[in-house]
């Protein structure tokens, strides 16, 4: 049967990039959905806004909920100190098998615990299953609709404490209302909207940056 858009991607990555050299990853990647076949990783405009949050934040704790090929995942774990601790979650086994590769290609599988299977079931055990008290970044870009559940439950596992970013992508394309609407009233949260494009086009997209106040 015909290869998915995910593996084709990988075909590009392994046909383009040099092993262990993260950028190539990316720069193969932004090439292949640009000029070949477009795909949902969070792209070229967001990624560098993704990087500048990264830099700046010096996360020790990162989750990421939403693996698909591993895109985000190599930006963010090639910019992690060394001891950072990143988890990222995906609930569909063909991306899982595809991340896997892409970020063993960019030779960050040392940085990255890649764990199958649905954030609803996973978030609760999170802290027994790995030992993590709480996070300092969690990126969200899975299911639109699960954002704003899943950043309750979060919550209330206490893993989202006083300073705790929660950025996440696709706030307008395909957009996230109710999740906005949560973090921008909160009293709770301060909330901060970075203006973009929806990944390889010029459709209106951004990223909204949520810091936790504390309760
Ligand atoms: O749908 C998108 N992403 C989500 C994938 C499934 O995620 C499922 N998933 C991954 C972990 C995980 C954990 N628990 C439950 C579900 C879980 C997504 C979609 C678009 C998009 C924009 C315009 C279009 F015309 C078509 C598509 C763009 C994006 O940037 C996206 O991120
Ligand atoms: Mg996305």
């Amino acid at each position: 049967t015909r290869k998915s858009r995910p593996q084709r991607l990988l075909k590009a990555v392994e046909g383009k990039a040099t092993l262990g050299d993260p950028q190539s990853v990316i720069t193969a990647i932004d090439h292949f959905c640009r000029h070949k076949e477009w795909a949902m990783n969070v792209g070229d405009e967001k990624g560098s806004i993704l990087d500048s949050l990264v830099i700046e934040l010096s996360p020790v704790n990162v989750l990421e909920l939403g693996t698909y090929c591993g895109y985000s995942t190599v930006r963010i774990a090639r910019l992690l100190p060394p001891g950072a601790r990143f988890i990222t979650l995906e609930f569909n086994p063909d991306y899982a098998a595809v991340a896997r590769q892409v970020i063993g290609w960019a030779g960050l599988e040392d940085k990255v615990q890649l764990v199958e299977g649905a954030s609803g079931d996973w978030i609760p055990r999170l802290r027994e299953h790995f030992g993590v008290q709480m996070f300092d970044l969690v990126f969200l870009d899975h299911w639109k609709d699960q954002y704003l559940p899943d950043t309750k439950q979060l919550e209330e596992c206490g893993l989202i404490q006083k300073g705790t970013v929660l950025l996440a992508d696709n706030v307008i394309c395909p957009g996230t209302p109710d999740y906005l609407k949560y973090v921008r009233n909160s009293p709770h949260y301060d909330s901060r909207y970075y203006r973009s494009h929806l990944e390889y086009t010029k459709v209106e997209d951004g990223l909204e940056k949520s810091v936790f106040l504390g309760f």
